[in-house]
């Protein structure tokens, strides 16, 4: 599906598959090592450095950064966590090949350094910081020592991104074969800086075998399922899009026609309530218009294959049923704001009629009010969510989630702040709609607007909603094949 994320607890087995396969584990921990000193060495030249290290293999990578750094001229001094008899395994193999001074962990380490490596906890962190390791990330942040972390930075949960105890700020991390769900999901992603990702000699092949279901969202993900318009095709073969609009809030239903329109939908109707007709018919002249009291004829009409419900409408008991009698045609649907707030008082009477061709777009909020308060990270929520609802899940954020109810999913991370605008909720409900109207699956429709909505946005200061689909035919001309 693209660029592959693990749990920590794929990772673990995609490292033993490796080492099932020939590759030894001190092989792995020299190269994970190494590809952290040369990363330092890139950003810092010779300088010194404070190690600290931990007392599981994430520390043990910490001793091969010590003795390459060393090796390359950097003044390296080294702190452990804890007493050296206690390492084992490979750790303890890495120990006993630096010949430097081991200080017990303390902030003595940090006078006169200029960087700070951050080996104390990677994939097993297991427990909130706290002691001595907690006193050194306060202490890093007072004296605003550069970090650069190996594998997380220490108290970041590999699997959620969250942050367990504390955690310094990096400049750098880098990670070994894939990125976790903590590289991308808030506030983990941040509090990573930068992050590599080094190849330490796990063969791809052992992808096979964990068959993770989770990826960063990109064109990988998506591309070859793009609906790119045949040569010899028709208006009507790109999908004609329905949008359902509200009497007062009209520029809500032209932000959703005029995205899909630029994605790719062939046509895009706008049914409104007869008070908005006029408004509607003096904008886009591309763009159709329909009396909402035509609703149920609309349904019936089979070239028009896709809707949207939502943006504009009104929250109650009009909208509530239009959506239930668009989801048993079975049409692809996207499902928005007030679609979705209309059922806060009763989701399962939503749920019930869902399938995995609709994709529901809730902010916070409204996720809340359909799905209630849950715990968990925001890919744990999206994922038991779209399980729920028997449908696809985008929870939008700064790390929006794409779930599918089977447990597919990827995480979203290239949305600028820019984005937190009025309307651009809209747009995004456009280009998912305007997507599936031209044939695409609805997860992977939903994966790609998130992801074109994120790149449309690249402009940056200044961006408007309106902004966001004229962006459209730059970024997908880039794409196309
Ligand atoms: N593919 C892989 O899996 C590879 C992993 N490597 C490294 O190995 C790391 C994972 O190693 P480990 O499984 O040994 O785990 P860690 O080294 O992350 O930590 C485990 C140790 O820390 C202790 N611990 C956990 N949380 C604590 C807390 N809050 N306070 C105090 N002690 C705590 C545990 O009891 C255990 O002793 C990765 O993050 C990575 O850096 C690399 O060496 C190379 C290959
Ligand atoms: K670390």
């Amino acid at each position: 599906m693209g660029p592959e994320v693990l749990s920590v607890a794929e990772m673990y087995r995609a490292d033993a598959l490796a080492t099932v396969g020939g590759v030894s584990g001190e092989h792995l921990m020299e190269a994970a090592g190494f590809a952290v000193a040369r990363a330092l060495r890139r950003r810092f030249g010779p300088c010194r450095v404070a190690v600290l290290c931990g007392p599981g293999n994430n520390g043990g990578d910490g001793f091969v950064v010590a003795r390459r750094l060393r090796d390359a001229g950097y003044a390296v001094r080294l702190a452990l966590l804890g007493d050296a008899v206690n390492l084992k395994g490979d750790a303890a193999a890495m120990a006993s090949r630096w010949h430097g001074a081991t200080e017990p962990l303390s902030s003595a380490v940090l006078e006169r350094a200029d960087v700070v490596v951050d080996a104390l906890f990677g994939a097993g962190l297991a427990r909130p910081l706290s002691g001595v390791a907690a006193d050194m990330v306060a202490e890093i942040a007072r004296r605003g020592l550069p970090v650069v972390a190996v594998d997380v930075p220490s108290g970041v949960d590999g699997d959620t991104g969250q942050v367990l105890g504390c955690a310094p700020q990096a400049v750098t991390t880098v990670t070994f074969f894939r990125k976790k769900p903590g590289h991308l999901l808030l506030p983990g992603r941040l509090l990573c800086g930068e992050v590599e990702v080094a190849d330490i000699g796990i063969p791809a092949s052992v992808l096979a075998e964990v068959e993770p279901p989770l990826a960063e969202n990109g064109p990988a993900v998506w591309r070859d399922r793009f609906p790119w318009p045949a040569v010899d095709g028709h208006k009507y073969a790109r999908g004609h899009l329905v949008v359902v609009g509200g009497p007062v809030m009209t520029g809500a239903a032209r932000l959703v026609a005029r995205a899909a329109r630029r994605v790719g939908a062939g046509l895009a109707t706008i049914a409104a309530p007869a008070e908005a007709l006029a408004i509607l018919r003096a904008g886009d002249p591309g763009t159709m218009v329909a009396d909402l009291a035509e609703f149920d004829t609309l349904l019936a009409d089979s070239r028009k294959n896709a809707l949207v419900l939502g943006p504009g409408c009104g929250v109650g008991a009009a909208l509530r049923a239009r959506v239930l009698a668009a989801a048993r045609t079975g049409k692809a649907m996207v499902l928005d704001a007030d679609a979705l707030s209309s059922f806060s008082e009763s989701p399962g009477e939503l749920f019930k009629v869902l399938s995995d061709n609709v994709v529901l777009t809730p902010h916070d909020g409204e996720f809340a009010r359909l799905f209630g308060k849950s715990d968990g990270s925001r890919l744990e929520r999206a994922r038991r969510a779209a399980k729920r609802a028997g449908a696809v899940v985008l929870l939008k954020g700064p790390d929006t989630v794409v779930a599918h109810p089977d447990g597919r999913a990827v995480i979203n991370a290239n949305a600028p702040p820019w984005l937190a605008t009025a309307g651009s909720g809209d747009v995004l409900a456009g280009m998912i709609g305007g997507l599936m109207a031209a044939g695409m699956d609805a997860f992977f429709a939903a994966a790609a607007g998130a992801w074109l909505h994120g790149a449309a946005a690249g402009q940056g200061p200044g961006l408007i909603a309106e902004d966001l689909p004229e962006a459209l035919p730059r970024i997908l001309t880039a794409l196309f094949p």
